[in-house]
């Protein structure tokens, strides 16, 4: 499913109005039917909508509109003076006039009726463009407080509809319904924090899609690039994904798992001294002084799981150059370090991916880890930029960032995934999946996508209480048959 920025959806709606000749105001009864009709399920009557100067208050004097028509008790209250209104909005309001919707202009403490039972958010929309001030912020924060549940239409009121920023106050939605497509500011935390359930309704939009548009992960679409194994297949068909093993050995462990679990012909230990913990017999060890020769007939490499300071020695010799020129593969936690050069980072290439949660991409950037999750989409595509690797910044929407600005947004994983050692096995998972030929992008969408359902069937299954990373690994099988739509992994 594509999600569009400010900026597209105005390419969509221009490209609607001018080249198909659908008027605006068709448009914007669509929406406003569709609120209308969303309001009506959850079966509401009384209801009070709050609408902004632009285009996303139209939508919601349609909505009254439309409510109206249908017999429920619904009153507006504005926040401009509707004789200040402008085009389509100005028409919308001219309809509902005409219809005796009531309406009020907003006076702050009076939410325009008491019993209420729905709020409608049709303030501000993809228009957003600056932090709420004034009137828009006390009505915002009014609404938030009032204990009403709040639909909001197409975002809420103080998100940044492109990047999913807030920055002050916002709408707490309990549900969010989408013209056209969803908007990635909304896909993105935080942003989707604020939204609630978001659906997509179809309002008459269509246009040629531009390159490059950020979506869900999208089983679908990956499903036609792995997981078909014919019968001549052999465990070299499907590579060899070598894992480096430091300090913390049981890391590497659970990333081997993962790795192994995932699909890789063969997973390698690559390790300087012994192993002291119990190894499957599933899995290669190989002892060698440098590590990085362990693993070189690998066609993926894993490097960060349980790995402490010991690559540290290793950092700016030749032999870790050579390992980022010459190989692909995933860089976590630990061996994310290695990325710090003398004048900034390291370039890598794009089979690389990086994996750092929200701490870790902050120290590579050189931000807080505050300013990290208020600007997840901007961190992780900036962090892809200057590295020149796939950047999976970790957290709830887990977002994808290629070096050219591509973006996808992992909608799988709930709080199961919060535990320790769970890292680790993603990072297997995605190591495993770049060894079986995926390019990064798309090992690491597809991996965040197993990992992510894995930890929810486990979860399900187990309680997200206890859920621990092992139990993760033991559910990415069934998490792969649901990949496959429930029909099993192709032979
Ligand atoms: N025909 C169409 O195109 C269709 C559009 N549709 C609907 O329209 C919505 C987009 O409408 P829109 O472009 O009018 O923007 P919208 O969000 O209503 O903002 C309006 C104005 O508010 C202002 N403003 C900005 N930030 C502010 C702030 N923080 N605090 C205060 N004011 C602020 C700013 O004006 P300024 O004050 O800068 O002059 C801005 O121009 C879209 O989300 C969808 O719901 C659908 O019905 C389909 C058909
Ligand atoms: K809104």
């Amino acid at each position: 499913m594509y999600l569009v920025t400010s900026e597209q959806m105005r390419y969509f709606d221009h490209y609607t109005i001018k080249t198909l000749k659908v008027p605006g105001i068709v448009l914007m009864d669509h929406a406003g039917k569709a609120v209308a009709e969303a309001v009506v399920k959850r079966r509401a009557k009384r209801v009070v909508v709050a609408c902004g100067k632009g285009n996303n208050g139209g939508d919601g004097w349609i909505a009254a509109r439309w409510l109206q028509h249908g017999g429920c008790s619904v009153h507006v209250v504005t926040v401009v003076d509707p004789g200040n209104l402008e085009g389509d909005a100005k028409l919308a309001f001219d309809m509902a006039g005409a219809a005796n919707v009531s309406w009020n202009i907003y006076q702050p403490g009076d939410l325009g009726g008491s019993s209420i039972e729905l709020l409608v958010d049709a303030l501000l929309g993809t228009g957003c463009t600056r932090p709420l001030a004034g009137v828009y912020e006390q009505i915002v924060d009014e609404m938030n407080h009032s204990g009403v549940p709040i639909l909001a239409i197409d975002v809420p009121t103080g998100i940044d509809a492109s990047t999913g920023e807030v920055k002050g106050s916002a709408i707490r939605a309990s549900e969010t319904i989408a013209m056209a497509y969803e908007k990635l500011g909304t896909a993105v935390t935080p942003g989707a924090i604020y939204s609630g359930h978001t659906h997509v309704v179809d309002i008459g939009i269509k246009a040629p899609l531009p390159e490059g548009m950020a979506s869900y992960v999208d089983p679908s679409e990956l499903r036609q690039k792995w997981g078909s194994r014919d019968a001549l297949s052999h465990k070299g068909t499907f590579g060899r994904c070598g894992i480096f093993v430091g300090h913390m050995q049981g890391a590497a462990i659970l990333a081997a798992a993962g790795a192994a679990r995932t699909g890789a012909g063969l997973v390698v230990l690559g390790t300087r001294g012994s192993i002291s913990l119990a190894v499957l017999p599933d899995y290669v060890v190989r002892q060698a002084e440098s590590p990085v020769s362990a693993l070189e007939d690998c066609q993926s490499i894993v490097v960060g799981p349980g790995l402490g300071t010991d690559l540290e020695p290793l950092v700016g010799t030749a032999s870790v150059d050579e390992m980022f020129s010459s190989k692909r593969g995933v860089v976590d936690a630990d061996g994310l370090k290695l990325l710090r050069a003398s004048n900034g980072l390291r370039r890598l290439n794009d089979g690389w991916v990086l994996t750092p949660h929200p701490k870790e991409c902050a120290n590579l950037l050189g931000w807080t880890t505050e300013q990290v999750q208020r600007q997840r989409l901007t961190a992780a595509m900036q962090l892809a930029e200057r590295t020149g690797a796939i950047v999976l910044l970790k957290g709830y929407r887990t977002i994808i960032a290629t070096p050219a600005g591509e973006i996808r947004v992992n909608p799988t994983g709930n709080a199961s995934l919060a535990v320790g050692g769970s890292g680790d096995v993603l990072a297997g998972v995605i190591g495993s999946l770049i060894a079986q030929g995926l390019n990064g992008f798309d090992a690491a969408s597809l991996g965040a996508w197993i990992h992510g359902r894995a930890g929810e069937l486990a979860g399900a299954a187990l309680t997200p209480i206890s859920t621990t990373a092992s139990d993760i690994v033991d559910y990415i099988s069934r998490a792969i048959v649901t990949f496959f739509d429930g029909i099993g992994a192709r032979n």
